[in-house]
């Protein structure tokens, strides 16, 4: 390449030359994103937003951020992302493809919600000290009324039992000043649900650590989140906020476990799998209708749930979870997404352990007459040649039609090329790749690798309660478990909110930036 070039203007030809040809072979190459007038002067105008900022509010001093940068560790620069424009300018995000139902709604928000619950309780397995507040997890549960705990010590009191419950709202009106009292059993509870930057980027700071927290949380949150007069409430607030931060369709991953999916509101009896589903297409239901009576109809298109099972299950007890699956979606063909099964791949078992399950899946499907897209998680790992890597080859074998995480895809060129010719999409979640370790920050991120070989993408939050990463930076229909006819209109709204979104650019900043 250009080796024997003495001549100054020969060699500037060349470099334009090298330049165009790897530029034509990207993604964003101008052949396959023709660009209208608007969307040209609205990207001009987000470029000149950001590049003002990079020389603005990311050189500024901020107080405990000592070198900011766009891009930096979340947890550490979330709260300066939040003083931007580009930030504030809210972009019609289309679909959530990659979400963990237990981590959907807001920490201090779902703690609010339990407060309301006489039937929840806390307990913990040693009284609560300031020596010991930072690592004991509390338990919370909804009990039935014989056991409700009004009178006795509470888990900061000198003469706590260990592991007795507690009603909560009294252990947070009695819960001991030197702890903060009430506001300081608030910080405690929403701590155990969330990720500290302190953790992610000090104590926590290797994959291994930072899951241990990280799967912590959902231990914590779930014994709330499980109760039916709470899950309700809850499973509203996950729609109406994402609608509001202008996600129009979600496809939630919701966790099933052996038969029994939530707690009744008596606190004793079990809402089963089924139940559920009706729940959950009750509330799309209603959020829908509400939301046409305030002539905002077409904001949500609606949502499906992706069946998932752990990744800690012997094999031989997932005979049980594919065979509920088929019957659910038997029962509900437009609710039931895909199948997948979820926990940290490092440390679980692989894809490979399920084999005679999951073709045995796939053999009852025809056999039923019915259609489970597999939407495995595959590759969320630093490793390469091990068995969460390999992950990746079991999913596009058994022929996912996405695939979560990808994260190690890009070490794969065969399989880059299977996705890309396949059309298998990547749901990739950035900040959780950062905050559990896979990256340290977003200029490292495999994203730009994928999306330049050609793989679709849809950008996806993971788990915001817990990462703090509430809402959406991009969409992409085409890959959700939408009908076609769906599709068509879900992609037509979105251009429609997407001209809205570039007229709203340009009309609000053109000429009140400076050149
Ligand atoms: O990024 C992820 N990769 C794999 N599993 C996950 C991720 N986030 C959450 N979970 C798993 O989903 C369950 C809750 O729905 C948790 O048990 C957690 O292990």
């Amino acid at each position: 390449m250009g080796l024997n070039i003495v001549d100054k203007q020969q060699y500037l030809e060349e470099r334009e030359k090298l330049i165009g040809a790897d530029r034509s072979l990207r993604r964003d190459r101008p052949a396959v994103h023709t660009r209208s007038a608007l969307e040209t002067e609205a990207d001009e105008i987000m470029h000149r937003i950001r590049a003002e900022e990079a020389a603005g509010i990311w050189k500024e001093d901020h107080p405990d951020v000592p070198h900011p940068f766009p891009g930096m560790e979340f947890l550490t620069g979330k709260k300066i992302v939040e003083k931007t424009r580009t930030f504030e300018i809210l972009m019609p995000k289309g679909a959530l493809l990659h979400i963990h139902i237990g981590a959907t709604v807001d920490a201090r928000t779902l703690l609010d919600l339990a407060l309301q619950q006489p039937a929840i309780h806390i307990r913990v397995p040693e009284r609560l000290d300031a020596r010991n507040i930072s690592s004991v997890l509390p338990e919370l549960m909804p009990l039935t009324p014989e056991f409700y705990n009004m009178d006795g010590e509470i888990v900061s009191s000198n003469s706590y039992v260990p592991n007795t419950w507690v009603n909560i709202t009294r252990a947070r009106e009695q819960f001991d000043p030197s702890l903060g009292g009430p506001e300081g059993f608030d910080r405690w509870i929403i701590d155990a649900m969330t990720l500290r930057p302190a953790e992610a980027y000090g104590t926590h700071n290797t994959v291994t650590k930072i899951w241990e927290k990280f799967q912590s949380t959902f231990g914590v949150s779930g014994g709330l989140v499980h109760f039916l007069p709470i899950f309700k409430q809850y499973l509203r607030i996950f729609f109406l906020t994402s609608i509001n931060d202008g996600i129009s369709y979600m496809e939630p991953r919701i966790d099933f476990y052996f038969a029994k999916a939530l707690t009744a509101t008596d606190g004793r009896s079990t809402i089963t799998h089924r139940e559920v589903l009706q729940l959950f297409e009750a509330t799309v239901n209603e959020v829908k209708e509400e939301l046409t009576k305030e002539g905002r109809g077409d904001k949500f298109l609606g949502a499906r749930i992706i069946y998932t099972a752990f990744r800690a299950l012997e094999p031989k007890d997932l005979y049980y979870y594919v065979d509920d699956c088929i019957d659910l979606k038997k029962e509900f063909p437009h609710i039931i997404a895909g199948f997948d099964l979820v926990g940290n791949e490092d440390e679980l078992r692989p894809l490979i352990d399920y084999v005679e399950p999951l073709l045995y899946f796939r053999e009852r499907q025809l056999q039923e007459g019915v259609e489970i897209p597999f939407l495995f998680h595959a590759g969320e790992t630093l490793g390469d040649g091990d068995s969460p890597d390999n992950n990746l080859y079991d999913a596009l074998l058994l022929g996912t039609k996405r695939i979560g995480h990808g994260f190690s895809l890009v070490k794969h060129p065969k399989l880059l090329q299977a996705c890309r010719e396949q059309g298998i999409l990547l749901e990739v979640c950035p900040i959780s790749n950062e905050i559990l370790r896979l990256t340290s920050s977003m200029p490292m991120h495999p994203l730009p690798i994928i999306i330049n070989n050609g793989v679709s993408v849809a950008l996806s939050s993971d788990g915001p309660s817990v990462f703090g990463n509430m809402g959406l930076t991009y969409d992409f229909f085409q890959f959700s478990m939408m009908l076609p006819a769906e599709k068509k209109d879900a992609l037509d709204s979105w251009e429609t909110e997407w001209r809205a979104f570039l007229e709203f650019i340009v009309a609000r900043y053109k000429g009140s930036l400076p050149n």
